[in-house]
């Protein structure tokens, strides 16, 4: 791990209960470094997702969902915690795989949670607006008509205003959910540029179906099978030394034994030929009892 741990998780257990049970998490224990871009990747059903969003109690919108152990947060716990559950999620903030903006202007869908959870002078949400699009590189496209809808933007330019709303409500740690995954090869490019400049200031926590991703991106790489927790480390160990057999298998499977160094022209050819985690002749589901 590169950092100082911003989020653990300890013996964290997701079940998803109903016709039949699935351990979406079975005890998984991990630190996720602070200021630092953190990979979570694994095959298709292996608990990816239940990871991220169990890490601000997001899972908990589906009903059938049980949990056990915890999430620690600084000095602070997410499941034990008298804390309102909004400012939880303001503090871990959410970004979805699909973009999607608020049926109001560019402007106003930076200034939304801001509006909600702070008391900001006109003054000072007009600071905030275009500090929060700055950061996410969209500032320059869209200065001269903020009060467009935040529609009329592209797919790449939506998924940046989202990122942007994100940040207004000043996130500490930001969980993205393949965040690139609906986007062309360029806007996805852009949306990784934005990434990688804003770890600086943030504690980033990806789910990526693309290994090639992350090994552009991650610091850090966490590999999920089956619900569990297989191998936790810094990207480069990750890649080029990894520990357990079921990493080695899954890397030399995936034709990435070989750890890249970040540079713009191999982000530039790595962005056409992105191999998907989670092809198919790998696709375990989670453990069904
Ligand atoms: N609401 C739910 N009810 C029942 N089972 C669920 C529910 N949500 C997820 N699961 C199951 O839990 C397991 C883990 O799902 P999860 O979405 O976390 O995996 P993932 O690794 O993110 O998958 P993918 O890569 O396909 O998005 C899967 O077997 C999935 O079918």
């Amino acid at each position: 791990m590169s950092n100082q741990p911003a989020l653990r998780t300890e013996n964290l257990e997701v079940t998803y209960t109903g016709n039949r049970k699935v351990t979406a998490l079975d005890g998984v224990s991990v630190d996720f470094a602070e200021n630092a871009l953190t990979a979570i990747i694994g095959p298709s059903g292996c608990g990816k997702s239940t990871l991220l969003k169990s890490l601000n109690r997001l899972h908990e919108i589906q009903p059938n969902a049980e949990i056990a152990g915890e999430v620690h947060f600084g000095d602070q716990t997410v499941y034990d915690t008298d804390d309102p559950l909004p400012e939880i999620r303001r503090r871990i903030g959410y970004v979805p795989q699909t973009p999607t903006p608020l049926p109001m202007s560019i402007y106003n869908n930076v200034a939304y949670g801001a509006k909600i959870h702070g008391d900001y002078s006109r003054e000072e949400l007009d600071d905030l607006v275009e500090t929060c699009l700055r950061k996410v590189n969209l500032w320059d496209e869209v200065e001269d008509r903020l009060d467009d809808p935040g529609a009329a933007l592209s797919t790449g330019q939506i998924q940046r205003l989202c990122l942007a709303r994100s940040l207004a409500v000043e996130p500490e740690i930001l969980l993205c959910d393949e965040v690139t995954s609906a986007l062309d090869p360029i806007s996805a490019e852009q949306v990784e540029e934005t990434l990688e400049s804003l770890k600086e200031e943030y504690t980033i926590i990806m789910v990526t179906h693309s290994m090639d991703q992350a090994r552009r991106l991650a610091d850090d790489v966490v590999f999920l099978y089956l619900g569990e927790l297989v191998e936790a480390n810094d990207a480069r160990t990750f890649f080029e030394n990894p520990q357990a057999d079921r990493t080695k298998e899954f890397i030399s499977g995936h034709g990435a034994s070989t750890y890249l160094e970040k540079s713009s022209d191999e982000s530039d050819s790595e962005t056409q030929t992105d191999e998907q985690v989670d092809g198919s002749r790998d696709r375990p589901t989670a453990v069904e009892q």
